[in-house]
């Protein structure tokens, strides 16, 4: 029922300076009138606060008439609030047993406590923001880098919103047209005319098309990007692990096979995210256990965006080395390491067949050639080249604008092999409703109750 009138914390738990709690619903303003007043009197009417004004005063407990806490109330009136409905905020002290005591009192009086996501689903089912609008406000909380943050800004301003929204149009005009068809006969040939069908069908297809690529070259902004650190036992790949991660993750011994299990951290260099894996060192081995690590460390591999493929520095290095991990030679750097045993100037050599592969001279030990490291990591993702400011789809986005175009290229083939009309207009609908699972106005309640689930408590 969207009618009751629900509250939460909406600040993290914890002490702090200042906590917000959070009250939306029919009954925000009778029930703060019960808790609230401007002077240590009591509570007062607060039916008649003016919106989006600010007013000092005081929480009361319910029943025991003692002042709880100095506030700050904010009401925001409906429909000019987050989620529409009347909204009133208290922002109180930020200590844990203060703001329980103020959502007590609330709940007392008769409100629900939101469930995680709550308002801004009551945002999103009264219309101030579509699906992907609520899912970026997710994404700004939860971003772990700059570059996933700057993406998710975008897509709450309802950039893609637009996008989508535009593609779904043309559809539905399509299929109003298609109709009109069935349903007169005779003027069929008249209303639709193949050429411009085949130009709108062909245009939605393109915007399709364009959000799947987005979605390949950016998503690893979001996800982050899998790099993996692979070599012969003892080369130095935890030590390196735990130089880019600036904390001892890793074990570091001087003894060969010290890694067994694959560990996993992520990072972010330079605002992009990545997930760093440390794998065991390859080698022949009798060792169960490390057979089962070297095997957790080849899958690894094989998921990896990008590897670095590790060397003692003066050791010589093969293309049949670099074949055996990664045959395509694509997203691989090889780092010789451990530079601060070798002389003074010195430089290794790269037989010619793999001199295309960039490659670093690093100590792990002494954290030296560092920073070069990762910016030929930065260079080789094209994470400097990916503009985090554009619209960039999400897994659910990229896989409906799949199912659009399928659905898009089918209506196609009726069209061009003049099939009935009726075959046409299903694959139109069924692309039209893929689009508008998107902005979740065809998506389904389990679809909805998934995505908000998935919130903080108290947005
Ligand atoms: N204290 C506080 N800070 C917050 C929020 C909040 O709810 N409370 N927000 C919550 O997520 C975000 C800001 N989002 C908001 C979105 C709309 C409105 C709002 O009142 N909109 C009205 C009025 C606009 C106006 O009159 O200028 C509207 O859209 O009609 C408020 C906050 C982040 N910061
Ligand atoms: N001199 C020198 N020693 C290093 C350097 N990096 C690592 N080592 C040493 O090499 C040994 C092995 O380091 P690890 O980081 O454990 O090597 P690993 O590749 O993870 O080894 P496994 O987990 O056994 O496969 C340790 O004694 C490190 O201190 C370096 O840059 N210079
Ligand atoms: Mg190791």
């Amino acid at each position: 029922m969207i009618h009751d009138t629900i509250a939460a914390i909406a600040t993290p738990p914890g002490m702090g300076g200042i906590g917000i709690i959070r009250i939306s619903g029919d009954q925000a303003l009778p029930v703060i009138s019960g808790l609230f007043g401007n002077t240590l009197k009591g509570p007062m009417d607060c039916l008649n606060l003016e919106s989006h004004r600010v007013v000092h005063g005081y929480i009361f407990h319910p029943r025991e008439h003692i002042v709880l806490d100095e506030v700050l109330l904010v009401p925001m009136l409906a429909p000019r609030s987050y989620t529409r409905e009347n909204v009133v905020e208290i922002h109180a002290h930020a200590g844990p047993m203060v703001m329980r005591a103020i959502l007590e009192s609330i709940i007392f009086l008769g409100v629900r406590l939101a469930e995680p996501g709550e308002f801004t689903k009551r945002a999103f089912l009264n219309n101030r923001i579509d699906l992907t609008q609520a899912e970026a406000i997710s994404d700004i909380i939860s971003a772990r880098s700059t570059a996933s943050m700057k993406m998710a800004a975008v897509q709450a301003t309802g950039k893609l919103k637009e996008n989508i929204t535009h593609a779904r149009e043309i559809l539905i005009s399509l299929l109003t047209l298609i109709e009109a068809a069935i349903d007169f006969p005779d003027e069929g040939d008249e209303l639709i005319q193949e050429k411009q069908v085949l130009e709108h069908i062909d245009r939605v297809i393109a915007i399709c098309r364009q959000g799947i690529n987005t979605y390949e070259e950016a998503h690893f902004l979001r996800d982050g990007i899998k790099l993996a650190i692979c070599g012969s036992p003892n080369v130095g790949k935890s030590s390196l692990m735990n130089c880019l991660l600036e904390s001892e993750r890793s074990i570091v011994t001087a003894i060969p096979g010290t890694t067994r299990d694959l560990i996993e951290e992520g990072i972010n260099i330079d605002g992009v995210p990545f997930v760093i894996s440390d794998t065991a060192g390859m080698h022949e081995t009798k060792d169960p256990v490390e057979q089962i690590g070297i095997q957790k460390a080849k899958e690894s591999i094989t998921r990896a965006d990008m590897i670095l493929f590790m060397k003692p520095a003066g050791e010589t290095i093969s293309a049949q080395e670099i074949d055996a991990v990664v045959p395509s030679h694509e997203k691989v750097i090889i780092v010789f390491n451990k530079m601060d045993l070798m002389p003074e100037g010195f430089t290794p050599t790269i037989p010619a067949d793999i001199q295309k592969i960039p490659h670093a001279l690093i100590s792990a030990r002494r954290g030296r050639g560092i920073q070069n490291l990762k910016k030929q990591i930065l260079s080789l993702s094209a994470a400097d080249k990916t503009d985090p400011t554009g619209v960039v789809p999400n897994l659910r986005h990229k896989m409906a604008l799949e199912k659009t175009k399928n659905a898009l290229s089918c209506a196609r083939q009726n069209l061009i092999h003049h099939r009935e009309e009726e075959t046409l207009a299903i694959d139109i609908r069924m692309a039209a409703e893929a689009l508008g699972e998107i902005t979740g106005d065809t998506a389904d309640i389990d679809i909805l109750d998934k995505i908000f689930s998935q919130f903080c408590i108290g947005k």
